[in-house]
């Protein structure tokens, strides 16, 4: 399986929001990272098949996804960034509405609703109004309803977007069990969504990718440019105006901050292991020049 996005370009009236977006993607989980309005939902929609690029093709095993629309559909499974629930829906009507408009047939879908409210841990509540579900039980019927067409590309924008750490360990362990065999793009700002289960990463600003590549290359990247200092609590605003900082603990009277900065920050400054949500820092500000 083979997605190629080939010079895509989308521009809403005179603003132009994906700048030419050139790469290709097969099996395996890719996450895209990316800051507020850097155009990760624009990428995500059309890749989906729910908005046309103003310019540049979407290829699919080679074959223009324009000439192949509906084949296209069949092969991929969407979760959009705001689903909305019909108040009056069970979780099973819900699902049974989704196999609907896939055009499951009817005793294939109801073999996958089982099958699937299994998978992400909701048999026991697909009878209850979508209404009383928490937050994370709607993402993880979201992710069933995506699954039902056992799609051979899934594609997730922001699925973890307001869950707890323990519903997004399990949203993170659903996504890497159906991964196997299969395309999985997943966008997001939250950076440890991605660490553990994406095999490459994209980074996205301003409508382009800027990188792609494995967590570990844009974490040695950044070997040696990460510091901790201690700063006095009251040096603390003056400090952070020239270096980019990822986290701040009060120590007593002094603030021990984590630095990413090319060059020693202070004196006492102690280089420091890296981790990817320092790399994205040094992407999205010190590469730029900008402090946090
Ligand atoms: N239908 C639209 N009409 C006009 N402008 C739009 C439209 N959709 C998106 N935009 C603009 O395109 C830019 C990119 O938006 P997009 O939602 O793709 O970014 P994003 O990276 O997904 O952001 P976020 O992380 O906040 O969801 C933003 O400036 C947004 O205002």
């Amino acid at each position: 399986m083979k997605l190629c996005m080939e010079g895509i370009f989308k521009n809403f009236k005179n603003k132009e929001v994906l700048k030419g977006i050139d790469t290709t993607l097969e099996n395996g989980v890719y996450g895209l990272l990316g800051p507020n309005g850097a155009g990760k939902t624009t990428l995500i929609r059309i890749l989906a098949g729910v908005m046309e690029p103003s310019q540049g093709k979407v290829l699919i095993d080679g074959r223009d996804k324009s000439t192949c629309d509906d084949e296209y559909r069949s092969r991929i499974g969407y979760l959009p960034q705001d689903v909305s629930y019909y108040t009056d829906f069970t979780g099973r009507d819900y699902l049974r509405f989704a196999a609907a408009l896939k055009g499951l047939e009817k005793g294939y879908a109801e073999k996958q609703i089982e099958k699937l409210a299994d998978s992400v841990g909701l048999s026991d509540d697909l009878h209850r109004n979508c209404a009383v579900y928490s937050g994370g039980m709607k993402r993880r019927l979201g992710i069933a309803q995506a699954l039902l067409n056992e799609p051979e590309i899934l594609i997730l924008d922001e699925p973890t977007t307001g869950l707890d750490p323990h519903e997004r360990i399990k949203f993170r362990n659903i996504i890497s069990a159906f991964s196997k065999d299969r395309l999985v793009l997943l966008s997001t700002h939250i950076v440890p969504d991605v660490e553990s289960i994406a095999k490459e990463i994209m980074m996205m600003e301003y409508g382009t990718i800027g990188r792609k590549c494995t967590a570990e290359e844009y974490i040695s990247q950044i070997d040696g440019f990460v510091w901790t200092a201690m700063v006095p609590m009251e040096q603390l605003v003056e400090f952070q105006k020239n270096v980019v900082i990822s986290n701040v603990v009060p120590r007593g009277d002094m603030m021990e901050v984590r630095v990413i900065d090319e060059k020693k920050p202070s004196s006492d400054a102690k280089n420091t292991t890296p981790n990817l949500e320092d790399a994205y820092l040094y992407v999205f500000n010190y590469l730029k020049g900008g402090a946090a």
